[in-house]
């Protein structure tokens, strides 16, 4: 369901350019992009027209050469570092290509550890409750080794949504997975975005994926296009 309440993620005319030697590459070029709670964008585009660029913009890990970026209600363009982390920490879930977990973390654990983190306290209930609504709970003891692709996703998915953030970033979630789990990994995504009423954002190549997620956008000479 798409709302109009305010935006949990508003970038306002981003740019970026990047220093490569004598040569400055302009990536993005005064781009905007505007997601609600529960909804669920993706980006797609080809290899190489920013897409990375602009979701490590939007999760704060990279400074834009010019433009706005709203979380929630802050605005955290100007912010210190030191007070962006702590913000990043609370507001934002990020789902990466390879899951990342952390190898020597219980499935149950890897979720503790980042409440922790956020400095959010977080009941075993409801970390078991999450866990279980992915349909982990015969997993909570084994190590990220002893899961398969679509597991480790449905770990890393769980661990992006436990500290409960307003926004969710997705960089190429499927990249590792074949179709069918693919697919079940975005549809894990998609329920739970609908369901705790979060924003979310993919980056993804995969358009089997698309009829999943309530916006698409198409990135393309350093511009976002709705389609
Ligand atoms: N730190 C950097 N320094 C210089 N150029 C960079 C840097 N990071 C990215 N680029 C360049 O910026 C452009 C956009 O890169 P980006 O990774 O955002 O694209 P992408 O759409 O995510 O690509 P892919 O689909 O292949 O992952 C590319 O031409 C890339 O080479």
């Amino acid at each position: 369901m798409v709302t109009t309440l305010k935006p949990s993620l508003a970038l306002t005319d981003i740019t970026k350019y990047y220093q490569d030697g004598p040569n400055r590459i302009e990536v993005l070029k005064s781009t905007s992009l505007a997601v609600g709670p529960g909804e669920f964008a993706a980006i797609i585009g080809p290899s190489g027209a920013g897409k990375s660029t602009l979701l490590s913009i939007a999760g704060t890990l990279l400074s834009p050469s010019s433009g706005k970026i709203e979380l929630a209600d802050t605005d955290v363009t100007t912010m210190p570092a030191k007070d962006r982390t702590k913000l990043r920490l609370q507001k934002v879930g990020f789902i990466f290509q390879n899951s990342e977990l952390i190898p020597y973390l219980t499935v149950k654990d890897q979720l503790k550890y980042v409440t922790k983190l956020a400095k959010r306290p977080t009941s075993e209930a409801e970390i078991l409750a999450l866990l279980n609504h992915l349909g982990l709970s015969h997993r909570l003891k084994n190590f990220p080794n002893q899961l398969s692709g679509g597991e480790r996703q449905r770990v890393a998915i769980a661990r992006a949504f436990i500290n409960n953030p307003d926004l969710i970033l997705a960089d190429e979630p499927t990249a590792s997975l074949d179709s069918k789990r693919g697919h079940e990994v975005v549809a894990m995504i998609a329920q739970e975005v609908h369901e705790v009423q979060k924003a979310a954002v993919m980056v993804t190549h995969d358009e089997r994926v698309l009829d999943l997620v309530d916006q698409v956008y198409r990135i393309e000479d350093g511009q976002l296009k709705k389609i």
